[in-house]
């Protein structure tokens, strides 16, 4: 089993607050993706779970005994360091066995369970090797099989990828994937990558400034970000944003007015917001519409064309607005540089954030994606 739960959970670095009020329950079984901008406490937080870190305030409890004192070692949890950590005068067979030998396990077993992990994980041939003769990517399923022999009931992956060249990072994403739905093992992974948030995570916790942001499947922080701030970190290309002015906040429908003058009905709940507010309206890069679907439209000018074979990112410069907005399109799209472009708008695929950046609920249904 492998049920964690934080309660209250807490950190401070001399007297310095890092980490707050952190409630959290992780399922057995299930794999949550710790995600946030630099700083904001992720790996505090996994290094706390690991036992590495004390615990300043509240109770942590993995199957319902408390653990804030236990020490690491004598946690069922297993951790999987960003630098691999590998003894580079020991065997790959050695270095996965070392952890075991320690604990006394009998040897048998241990050949046993270092065979089966290698099998697991692609490296059999390579047993015998030293850790100097290995890729990247193979001394990081190295260092996973080192924690995968201990069959620990929770693992925990401290941005495990974030050296590795970008094609080793997708194909070790999906290693891991893999391997989570054969062992069925609670796992806790920590990255500032957003992509390998929403693909390996049945939830992800977006942490911000030492709390909990939002906690939900990635499809649900996607289309239904709480704040400004999650919809800015969740989704690549970025969110569009822009400056809009409140004029009739109501409960099903928001109007407001955007840069150029056009009113939008937008489809979110605006109750707690005052007509002359200044709000801001959040559109991803695909729901920008055709011109004769629009409730509103916006001229812009192309700026670049970024093609991409599968689909076109089109960066557009819109009067009145800082910075660029960027429309996704399929395929090789026909685009002239500084072509005039206009972009529709429809209310149904809009978000809006009030003043103090708190999104209005949206008023819509996605289909299979909880609010
Ligand atoms: N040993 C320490 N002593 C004092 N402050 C620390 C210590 N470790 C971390 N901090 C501070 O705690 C905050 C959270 O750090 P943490 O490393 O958990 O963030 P992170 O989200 O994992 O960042 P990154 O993505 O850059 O690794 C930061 O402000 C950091 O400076």
């Amino acid at each position: 089993m492998g049920r964690l739960t934080l309660e209250g959970i807490g950190k401070d670095y001399d007297g310095v607050e890092v980490s707050r009020d952190i409630d959290l329950t992780i399922e057995d079984g299930e794999f949550v993706v710790f995600v946030g901008p630099s700083g904001c406490g992720k790996s505090t937080l996994l290094r706390m779970v690991a036992g590495l870190e004390d615990i300043t305030r509240g109770e942590m409890c993995l199957d319902g005994e408390r653990i804030n004192e236990i020490p690491p070692q004598e946690r069922d949890i297993g951790m999987v360091f960003q630098s691999y950590a590998l003894y580079p005068h020991m065997s790959v067979a050695e270095n996965m066995a070392f952890g075991l030998k320690l604990a006394r396990t009998d040897k048998a077993k241990i050949r046993e369970r270092v065979q089966h992990a290698a099998e697991m994980l692609h490296l059999t041939e390579l047993l015998e090797r030293k850790p100097k003769e290995l890729s990247g990517g193979q001394r990081q399923r190295v260092a996973i099989g080192r924690t995968l022999v201990k069959e620990p009931a929770v693992f925990l992956f401290d941005e495990p990828l974030s050296n590795l060249d970008a094609a080793l990072r997708v194909d070790m994403r999906v290693q891991i994937a893999e391997l989570h739905k054969r062992l069925r093992a609670t796992m806790i992974y920590v990255t500032h990558d957003q992509v390998e948030a929403m693909t390996l995570a049945d939830r992800i916790v977006l942490l911000s400034s030492g709390s909990i942001a939002q906690v939900g499947p990635p499809l649900s922080l996607y289309h239904f970000p709480k704040t400004l701030e999650v919809a800015e970190f969740i989704g690549s290309p970025r969110i569009n944003t822009l400056a809009v002015e409140v004029v009739d906040p109501g409960q099903r429908r928001t109007t407001v007015r955007l840069p150029g003058g056009d009113l939008l009905a937008v489809a979110v709940d605006g109750h707690g917001l005052a007509a002359g507010d200044a709000a801001t309206l959040g559109i991803r890069a695909e729901d920008f519409v055709a011109p004769d679907q629009a409730e509103a439209t916006l001229r812009a000018n192309l700026m670049v064309a970024e093609k991409l074979g599968y689909e076109t990112l089109a960066h557009l410069q819109v009067e009145g607005v800082d910075g660029t907005l960027t429309r996704r399109m399929d395929g090789l799209a026909h685009l002239e540089e500084h072509q005039a472009v206009t972009l529709g708008i429809a209310g149904e695929h809009c978000h809006l954030f009030g003043p103090d950046g708190v999104a209005c609920p949206r008023q819509v249904e996605i289909t299979g994606v909880p609010h």
